[in-house]
């Protein structure tokens, strides 16, 4: 039986992290993090810039590996892993696929291929690719180029492609960041729309903002540990916990990032 047919109240939770420490470029930036998510839940990892969020994610992800502490997803202890299709991963956005030339199918369709599976998708995969587009509102723009797109839109087909993989935990890092309201909005029902699947979400994020009434438990970090873990933080978010010293690099993405879309 695989554990997708255990009742959610009782499976093991989506996201163990106990104890996790990791260093990049030999400083260490995490210390010790616990972090848990629970099947159905929208958890939210807040803290100033430089806390260690995105290094957290990142450790869930496999793009930067713990130096102490471990991780179970599903259950499964880290190393055993293997059900990468659960997983959607939407990385924080960079200005680094500038010249990407690909479609807006193309990118969400890379969602679907696996390490055994590459390029050869079949009919399931079309139906969750136009299903993951029309969830974020971009089905009418699947034949365009992404570098066609504002920065919001990439970002939308940046959530798309972890939906096409039906996941059952998905991850985004400050998906929010610089992009318009309407995409914002999309993103408030796609994660409303997780909610009511029952699925697990991870958010990195500056504050809580417009998303706050999803949000079941906020986790802040300061300084790579964990300083809060319990119900949000008040309307104002993180911007009034003590020692918040958050600026906002991204304000401006919106006239001219290019998202890390293959990152
Ligand atoms: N490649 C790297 N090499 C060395 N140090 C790094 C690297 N990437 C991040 N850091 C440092 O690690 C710490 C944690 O960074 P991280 O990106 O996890 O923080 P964050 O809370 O996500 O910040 P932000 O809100 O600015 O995205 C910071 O001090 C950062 O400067």
């Amino acid at each position: 039986m695989t554990d997708t047919a255990i009742p959610a109240s009782t499976a093991p939770p989506a996201v163990r992290l106990t104890g996790g420490t990791a260093a990049l470029g030999g400083r260490t930036v995490l210390r010790g993090v616990d972090l848990k998510v629970a099947r159905g839940e929208v958890v939210a990892l807040l803290g100033a810039n430089g806390s260690g969020k995105s290094t957290v994610v990142r450790t869930l992800v496999g793009l930067v590996p713990l130096t102490g502490g471990h991780i179970e997803l599903f259950g499964t202890p880290y190393a055993k892993f293997r059900d990468w299709s659960r997983v959607g991963y939407v990385p924080q956005r960079t200005t680094a696929a500038a010249g990407v030339p690909a479609s807006v199918r193309e990118v969400v369709a890379s969602g679907r291929l696996t390490r055994r599976r590459m390029f050869r998708l079949g009919g399931d995969d079309r139906t969750a690719v136009d299903e993951a587009l029309d969830a974020v509102g971009m089905l009418d723009r699947a034949r365009d180029g992404i570098d066609a797109l504002s920065g919001g839109q990439q970002q939308r087909v940046l959530i798309a492609r972890a939906l096409a993989r039906r996941p059952d935990l998905l991850i985004m890092d400050e998906p929010m960041a610089g992009v318009d309201l309407a995409s914002q909005e999309v993103l408030a029902e796609t994660l409303h729309h997780q909610q009511e699947e029952g699925r697990s979400v991870l958010l990195v994020l500056h504050e809580l903002g417009p998303l706050e009434p999803l949000i079941d438990r906020a986790v802040v970090l300061r300084e790579g540990c964990v300083c809060h873990d319990g119900a949000p933080p008040p309307a104002t978010g993180q911007h009034a916990l003590p020692g918040h010293d958050h600026v906002h690099p991204h304000a401006d993405d919106h006239h001219n990032a290019r998202p890390g879309l293959l990152s």
